[in-house]
């Protein structure tokens, strides 16, 4: 089977294919899977960038569509070698209600579970994410952790129940039997806190710090530790598990990977300065500003705005009480599973992750005079 899958040319799917990873994701398949012969991009937001990939060795084939229809996932994963999962409802801020976030999530992830199932798709990576291990609601710190370390994962926000419950189907869809009579293999890759180009987070740390006139004030103190990754190298343990998926299936399959590289540990905030530094902006306060039963209040403060005023206007500020509590908590991992088990070593050093991302901010940061 190997050995065909080898000479014939593949089908990727890739869900979600045109979000922040999801275009890397895309863009490092075109580059590096050889055994490509056709890429599917399906999501519900297609990209103009899509059509300058059509003009390339390699079938691009743009599939608008919604996760949460199951007949249109089916369509989409029909004939496709592989699976890559990565479409997802990525809202900490109260965009959405926590019954949507469900629905793509967990429910989008059901139907392509069963739809490799009904077509007979073989292989599927699912990217989960470190919310789904932690923080916790009880604030424990994840310090340097790996996929084995003991740690009582309980959430409350619908972001990260959704998450865990996606990555506990997949998980346990491994061995099913599809379309055709092969067992179904599967894995999930556990990315922490993603940055790089697209990274729309950073774009609107930069564009705060604009209007503050170059300012950022420090909310979190620096000991509170938080793992970053560089987005193209979560990209390439995609490709490379998705590759490696099918040789090493007795080993992969059913498996957890945390995606990591050699960003520095830093908290949240000193690490966004990395980048928002070289920028010209300034982060203001060795330790934070404001005290954290203040913080604490604003936070709340901000909940209940947004809910007074949902009805007219949607107010869905960084701070609130869950990214406050989030940021507040170390969650640090150091592993080298994936590297173990499927040979993944970053593609990226981190002076190239952090060039690269400068880059995109100034770039960024222009467009937004
Ligand atoms: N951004 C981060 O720091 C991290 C993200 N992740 C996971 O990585 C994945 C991608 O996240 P990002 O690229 O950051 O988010 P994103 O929001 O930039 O990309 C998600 C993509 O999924 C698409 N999508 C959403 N709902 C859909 C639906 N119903 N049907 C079809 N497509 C749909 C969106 O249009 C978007 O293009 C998600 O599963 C997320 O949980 C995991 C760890 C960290
Ligand atoms: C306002 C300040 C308190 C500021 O420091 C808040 C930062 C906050 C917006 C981020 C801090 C930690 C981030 C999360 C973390 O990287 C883990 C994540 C994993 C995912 O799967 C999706 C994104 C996120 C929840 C990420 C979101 C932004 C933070 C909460």
């Amino acid at each position: 089977m190997a050995d065909s899958a080898q000479a014939q040319k593949l089908v990727y799917l890739v869900t979600g294919g045109c979000g922040f990873l999801g275009e890397h994701v895309v863009r490092m398949l075109l580059q590096r899977e050889p055994r490509l012969g056709e890429l599917r991009v399906f999501d519900r937001h297609l990209g103009p960038w899509l059509e300058e990939l059509k003009t390339g060795p390699v079938r691009v084939t743009a599939i608008q569509g919604d996760v949460t229809e199951a007949h249109e996932v089916a369509a989409a994963v029909a004939r496709a070698h592989v699976v890559i999962h990565t479409a997802g409802l990525v809202d900490v801020f109260g965009r959405a209600s926590p019954e949507t976030i469900h629905e793509v999530n967990v429910q989008g992830t059901r139907n392509v579970i069963e739809a490799c199932v009904q077509t007979g798709t073989r292989f599927l990576v699912y990217t989960s994410s470190m919310e789904v291990v932690g923080p916790n609601t009880k604030g424990h710190p994840f310090y340097r952790g790996n996929e084995d370390t003991l740690y009582e994962a309980v959430h409350r926000h619908p972001y990260p129940c959704s998450k865990a419950l996606a990555e506990r189907l997949v998980l346990e869809a491994n061995g099913r039997e599809v379309h055709g009579g092969l067992p179904l293999v599967t894995c999930a890759l556990r990315p922490t806190g993603i940055y790089g180009e697209g990274h729309q987070i950073m774009r609107d740390f930069y564009r705060q710090g604009l209007r503050l006139g170059g300012w950022l004030f420090r909310a979190i103190p620096a000991s509170v530790e938080h793992g970053r990754v560089y987005v193209g190298n979560v990209a390439w343990m995609h490709v490379l598990a998705a590759r490696e998926l099918e040789r090493r299936a007795a080993l992969m399959g059913g498996q957890v990977y945390f995606c990591y590289d050699g960003s520095p540990y830093k908290s949240y905030e000193d690490f966004n300065m990395e980048f928002l530094g070289p920028c010209g902006l300034q982060l203001v306060g060795a330790r934070p500003l404001l005290p954290y039963w203040l913080l604490v209040f604003l936070a709340a403060l901000n909940a209940l705005l947004q809910w007074l005023l949902r009805p007219l206007v949607l107010y869905a500020p960084l701070l609130n009480p869950y990214t406050l509590a989030v940021a507040n908590t170390t969650f640090t991992v150091s592993t080298d599973k994936a590297q173990r088990h499927f040979g993944y070593e970053p593609l990226f050093s981190w002076e190239d992750s952090r060039t690269r991302t400068i880059l995109w901010v100034q770039a960024a940061g222009s467009s937004a005079q």
